[in-house]
């Protein structure tokens, strides 16, 4: 059974130190495309933002001895970023995730941490004891992928930062095990209920709503069919 990451845990000094979260975040303008047909677009700007802010009050809250990298196109973004005491830099979005994640991982290797936690800036429900377990899965393997409901890597965990390369896209979650195994890495794939849900569809949506209501009853919209939970079981 994995140990969780608690304040007792006996390597928690050696592994928040040394680790630096990365937090992707584009144009609230340019995000959630996939939400088009579904959301005016101020609720979807507005959704992106929800789901940033919630991301950074999580860490700062849970995890205020991490230290966070924010890497943006959006001046915006950045600033609100620094309102939550996170470290910040402007890509300019013309290499896409891949290569806003290339340049904030040499950032974050140049800046002397030993691992790099990416969590995109997208997922509905940060859940305490799914964070602190994969944290502590570094213990056992250089690189740790928490699988996305579609497949995708909803958060990457990586020692050294720049272990494998970075392959977001379709099925990435499969890309990423395989370069890693290719760099003769140990690898491990975790499938956490909250973690696996990003909200890229307004079915994600739906069941962030479910999840917790409270936090997105402004997207609770009637044209929105109800689904059941177990869809995601
Ligand atoms: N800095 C930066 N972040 C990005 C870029 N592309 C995607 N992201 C972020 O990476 C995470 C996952 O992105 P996606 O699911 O591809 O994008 P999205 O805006 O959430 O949704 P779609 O527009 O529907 O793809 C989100 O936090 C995005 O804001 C980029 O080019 N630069
Ligand atoms: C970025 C992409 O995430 P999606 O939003 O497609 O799950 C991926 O994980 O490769």
């Amino acid at each position: 059974m994995m140990q969780h990451l608690t304040s007792n845990h006996p390597n928690i000094h050696h592994l928040i130190d040394k680790l630096c979260v990365v937090i992707p975040m584009k144009s609230p303008t340019r995000s959630k495309q996939r939400l088009v047909g579904s959301l005016s677009d101020s609720s979807r700007e507005s959704l992106s933002l929800t789901l940033f802010q919630n991301t950074l009050a999580f860490f700062k809250r849970h995890f205020p001895m991490l230290d966070v990298l924010v890497v943006s196109e959006s001046l915006d973004v950045l600033s609100l970023a620094q309102s939550y005491e996170t470290n910040t830099l402007f890509d300019d979005g013309s290499k896409g995730l891949n290569g806003a994640l290339d340049f904030a991982c040499d950032w974050v290797k140049q800046s002397g941490y030993d691992s790099q936690l990416i969590v995109p800036s997208d997922i509905a429900v940060l859940d305490y004891q799914e964070i602190t377990s994969l944290i502590a899965a570094i213990n056992e393997a250089q690189v740790v992928i928490a699988v996305a409901k579609d497949g995708g890597t909803n958060a990457l965990l990586t020692s050294p930062p720049d272990a494998i390369d970075f392959q977001y896209g379709y099925e990435s979650a499969s890309a990423h095990k395989a370069n890693a195994l290719n760099n003769r890495l140990v690898c491990r794939s975790l499938h956490f209920d909250n973690l696996a849900l990003d909200i890229d569809h307004s079915e994600d949506l739906q069941m962030a709503v479910i999840r917790q209501p409270k936090r997105f009853k402004a997207w609770k919209e009637p044209s929105l069919l109800p689904i059941k939970e177990h869809q995601y079981a």
